[in-house]
């Protein structure tokens, strides 16, 4: 069963029939499926909850999201203002756009405001199947607004969470889905998932990627405790119909808990879309709005009692885009200043007095390059270097260490031929950092620019004894690569007072500047000798061939 496995269930063998046609049309079309969630839920206009939280958690987790809105609400930090319930005809018609075009795997709902629009979605999971339904009993916001009233809960009880893989309640929907009885231990809790799960959900989750003990799985029920009075940790109940787990996470002390749930069911749809069993996908999902919640947990949006939280990890101030003040400018490779901790022990200064002095004398960019440090000791460094470079407006890079400039959040990184390919460390720092790679030869200088990088550094243009064993490449060399280079070129290699001046008179095409480690480093005064270098390179430029 390696693809599209059986689905096994009460009342939805026409999941087969519509697999087999599935996997046919991807092998006409020979693209890869994608893992796709789709969301029936509502609009949350503050974006901290409903579609808006399940499509950020859906993209951070790395699963397609498509969207079938049921209502649009007015919503904010304070409350909700008006909700407007979208007509079930309309409905049923965004349920068949997407449903009759796309490969749904995973089908998650949040607030489902009629009994109207539950129907609709059980008769389109009829025509179209899926591999999983993870049902969010949305019923009352945080702030105590009715987004599905009670006169749903039968149709919900009934119909809806039988068809379910798994159900989502907080304790208060917990509570009503089951009359209104008491929630207010662990214990209660337990009691509670033992009771939703007799309702339902009952249908056999088949994951359809693997084999073995996880293929086939009861309907489950996650009571969430988020909202457990008294707790110190977050803790949810899971029950699989055989095991209770009692799921602890540390609670965070923060205000932006608005959303919680709808991205904890996303995340389980998009866990189990991707094909993990069920536990797995709970499990996953809980540790990711811990770590979201955590990291959010001083951020400051709306001003009412709940705030949202920041689903991809990167508003908090001190990210980088706050300080930077735009994308890498070429001119910045002018007077690239290249460090080296041996020399600088040498002359007995710390590596962050000689960077500010390199910035203060005009380097325009600095590269920290520190061959035989600890990891933890090359971070610190890292993040020192860094404050002074953000406080001149300097972009730092990192040398070969991708890991280094994602902890430290440097601009970028530099990577040789044998380091890690321009291509995969683009993937891993974003759009918007700094990648540079050292290239000898045109084919490099061209695969380079495939992979996404924003320059090239072209050397050894002289010898030099800061790098063993590596070839010079000479001023014709350097002039093969610039001429052919569809990125902008810094020299490096040997360069020094006496020489560079040379170099920039050339006037090759692409080449911004020049790289230099002992002209400024092996150097007892580094503020004079990066003086010296600058006012010798601005001379050259105005004098070079054009
Ligand atoms: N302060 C917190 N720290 C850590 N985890 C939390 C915190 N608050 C909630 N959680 C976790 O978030 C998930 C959602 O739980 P919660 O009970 O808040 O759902 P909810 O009420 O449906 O959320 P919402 O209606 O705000 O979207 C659960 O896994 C819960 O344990
Ligand atoms: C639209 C919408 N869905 C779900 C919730 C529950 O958090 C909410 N507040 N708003
Ligand atoms: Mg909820």
């Amino acid at each position: 069963m390696a693809s599209g496995g059986v689905i096994l269930s009460n009342s939805f063998s026409f999941y087969q029939k519509r697999i087999v046609m599935s996997s046919r049309m991807q092998e006409k079309n020979g693209g890869a499926s994608i893992p796709h969630v789709l969301s029936v839920a509502g609009s949350d206009s503050g974006a901290g909850a409903g579609i808006q939280a399940d499509l950020k958690a859906c993209a951070a987790r790395g699963v397609y999201c498509s969207t079938v809105i049921t209502s649009v609400t007015a919503q904010n930090t304070v409350g909700v203002q008006a909700v407007h319930a979208v007509p079930e005809d309309f409905v049923a018609q965004q349920l068949k756009s997407v449903l009759s075009d796309m490969q749904v795997d995973v089908v998650k709902t949040g607030m489902l405001p009629s009994v109207g629009v539950v129907k609709v979605l059980l008769q389109s999971l009829t025509e179209f199947s899926v591999r999983a339904l993870v049902v969010d009993p949305v019923m009352v916001s945080t702030s105590g607004d009715v987004l599905a009233g009670p006169s749903i809960l039968s149709t919900f009880r009934e119909e809806l969470l039988p068809m379910a893989n798994i159900v989502t309640p907080n304790i208060k929907e917990a509570s009503a889905l089951l009359g209104g009885i008491r929630l207010e231990t662990v214990a209660d809790m337990r009691n509670a998932a033992e009771l939703l799960h007799a309702l339902g959900p009952r249908v056999v989750y088949d994951t359809g990627f693997s084999l073995g003990e996880n293929l086939l799985q009861n309907g489950n029920v996650l009571v969430k405790g988020g909202d457990l009075p008294d707790s110190l940790d977050a803790v949810d109940i899971f029950f699989n119909g055989e095991h209770f787990y009692e799921l602890r996470s540390s609670r965070i002390k923060t205000r932006n808990t608005h959303g919680t749930g709808c991205t904890l069911a996303s995340c389980i749809a998009a866990e189990l879309a991707k094909g993990s069993p069920m536990l797995t996908a709970v499990r996953v999902a809980k540790r990711y709005v811990e770590t979201a919640l955590e990291y959010s947990k001083d951020i400051l949006i709306g001003n009412g009692i709940q705030g949202p939280f920041d689903h991809l990890l990167r508003l908090k101030s001190g990210s980088q885009s706050f300080h930077r003040k735009d994308a890498f400018n070429p001119s910045d490779l002018f007077l690239y200043a290249v460090t080296d901790s041996g020399m600088n022990k040498k002359w007995g200064r710390s590596m962050v007095d000689a960077v500010a002095a390199a910035i203060q004398g005009g380097a325009t960019i600095v590269q920290l390059r520190e061959k035989d440090a600890e990891t933890r000791d090359f971070l610190e460094t890292a993040k020192s270097c860094l404050a002074v470079c953000r406080s001149h407006g300097v972009p730092l890079l990192i040398n070969d260490r991708v890991d280094v400039a994602l902890a430290s959040d440097a601009d970028g990184v530099h990577v040789g031929q044998s380091d890690m390919p321009a291509s995969v460390a683009r993937t891993l720092l974003g759009p918007e950092k700094i990648i540079g790679v050292s290239c000898k030869t045109i084919e490099q200088a061209q695969q380079a620019w495939i992979g996404g990088a924003d320059y090239i550094g072209s050397g050894g243009v002289y010898s030099t004894n800061t790098k063993a064993n590596n070839p010079t490449i000479g001023l014709d060399g350097l002039k093969t690569v610039c001429s052919a280079s569809k990125l902008p070129v810094v020299a490096i290699g040997g360069i020094n007072a006496s020489n560079a001046g040379t170099v920039i008179e050339m006037g090759l095409p692409n080449l911004k500047g020049v790289a230099v480690v002992s002209a400024l480093f092996d150097r007892e005064n580094v503020l004079a000798e990066t003086k010296k270098l600058h006012a010798l390179l601005m001379e050259a430029s105005s004098s070079k061939i054009q």
